[in-house]
């Protein structure tokens, strides 16, 4: 075991609409919580988890960035190293998906690292707007990956690989690291 007590480091960035949980699913992943009333993020927080991969401890750094345009200029720093970038969408909001191609060429000059497009608040299946099809073919189509989720009800939080070796937060982790944020306006 390394110094730095893990095998691999994977930054892994979340953007998207503001709305549509990006918060709400790190915190979902890192800490097992849906968080009550949620704040607009303000610029960028990032939180990690270490989970175990084929006896391989991977640390993910997670890089939850603010939808609101007025932080885009500091939110693009943050594309450029990122091992995975996460394009999310909420499945009961039509313009967050229409976005979708608005956050492409935004990262345009990224491409080479892994996309997957990410479907939120599937708990609200009543007020579905984008259907399941649709967003399949559009992933597809571009070669992303796609899947649907939801931070509230935990679905498809723990999957594939992840599912049999999500280890709970260690101590120190799961807290979210706060950058560019004097005023918290949670
Ligand atoms: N029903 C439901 N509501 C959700 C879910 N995920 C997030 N929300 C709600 O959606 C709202 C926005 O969630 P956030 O996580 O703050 O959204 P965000 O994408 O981080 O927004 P910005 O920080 O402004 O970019 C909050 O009121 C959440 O409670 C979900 O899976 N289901």
């Amino acid at each position: 075991m390394s110094m730095e007590d893990y095998d691999f480091l994977f930054k892994i960035v979340l953007i998207g609409n503001a709305g549509v949980g990006k918060t709400c699913l790190v915190r979902r992943f890192t800490q097992g919580l849906f968080p009550p009333g949620q704040g607009a993020t303000i610029g960028v927080d990032f939180m990690i988890k270490t989970v175990e991969i084929n006896g391989e401890k991977v640390k993910l750094q997670i890089w939850d960035t603010a939808g609101q345009e007025r932080f885009r200029s500091i939110t693009q720093s943050y594309y450029r190293s990122a091992n995975a970038l996460i394009l999310t969408y909420d499945i009961t909001c039509e313009e967050s998906f229409r976005c979708l191609p608005e956050w492409l060429r935004e990262i345009e000059q990224y491409a080479s690292n892994k996309l997957t497009v990410l479907g939120n608040k599937i708990d609200l299946a009543d007020k579905r707007e984008v259907s399941q099809q649709r967003a399949a073919e559009f992933s597809e189509a571009q070669d992303m990956y796609y899947l649907e989720t939801s931070a509230k009800e935990s679905d498809n939080a723990r999957q594939n690989t992840l599912e049999n070796n999500v280890s709970s937060p260690l101590p120190g982790e799961g807290k979210s690291i706060s950058y560019l944020t004097c005023c918290n306006f949670n």
